[in-house]
């Protein structure tokens, strides 16, 4: 499997050039520039501190004891993939979107930016709105597998990437923090009862990053998949 993986795309669809790194729980980088390593490096090892701390937070407004989700997402051994994305790629793109809707898998996405403007998300009234990130602010969005757990109680946010005629050079960087690869996922038994059936099936992290047909570092989204169709 790809650790490292480097990509150009500009189309109708898509226009950014993305450096995609596995995170954690192995650290793996480009060798040069030489600085790389430890700047980044050090990044990822606070990230995850916020990671657990946001795991105990949201494991306790749930219910649970706060290591609850630590431990349910094996956070220990984690899978982290860092996506480093410049729009538009080489300047030039070849249409108005950066990267097109979707959501993202995993626990939760970190996003640090240079520039602010650029990244959307869908209400759920159906409205683009513009994300405005405050300097230095990181912007936390949940994933697909914290919706999965909760049965449908928290939302993995669909977004994209607009650009701006090619007038603005913008540098992101998001780091999708996932439970272990063998972890098994499913909606967890505090969110089933006769009137919430389970609205998802589970799977191991690893068998839903590769349902689309994606390998594990692609890190697409598989949710419209795993959603059990209602029956009456
Ligand atoms: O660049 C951004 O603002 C978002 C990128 C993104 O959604 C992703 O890499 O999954
Ligand atoms: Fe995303």
């Amino acid at each position: 499997m790809d650790r490292i993986r480097w990509g150009l795309r500009s189309h109708a669809e898509e226009n950014r050039e993305y450096l995609k790194i596995v995170s954690h729980p192995e650290y793996h980088c480009p060798s040069k520039p030489a600085s790389f390593r430890g700047a980044i490096g050090e990044y990822f090892k606070r990230m995850h501190e916020v990671e657990l701390g946001l795991a105990k937070a949201i494991s306790k407004i749930l219910g649970y004891e706060e290591t609850y989700i630590e431990k349910e997402f094996k956070l220990e051994v984690g899978f982290d993939v860092s996506a480093m994305n410049l729009y538009p790629p080489s300047f030039q793109s070849k249409g108005s979107i950066g990267v097109p809707e979707h959501a993202d898998p995993g626990f939760f996405v970190s996003l640090i930016q240079d520039v602010n403007g650029g990244l959307q998300m869908l209400t759920h009234k159906g409205n683009w709105v513009t994300v405005n990130i405050p300097r230095n602010a990181i912007f936390i969005n949940l994933g697909d597998h914290l919706e999965i757990l909760s049965n449908g109680k928290y939302k993995s946010h669909i977004h994209q990437v607009i650009l701006d005629n090619n007038e603005v050079n913008r540098i992101s960087m998001a780091t999708l923090h996932g439970p272990s690869l063998d972890i098994f996922v499913a909606p967890a038994s505090r969110f089933i009862d006769e009137s919430h059936p389970p609205t998802y099936r589970g799977m191991t992290y690893k068998e839903s990053l590769e349902l689309n047909g994606s390998d594990e570092i692609d890190v697409q989204s598989s949710l419209s998949l795993l959603r059990i169709p209602f029956s009456l």
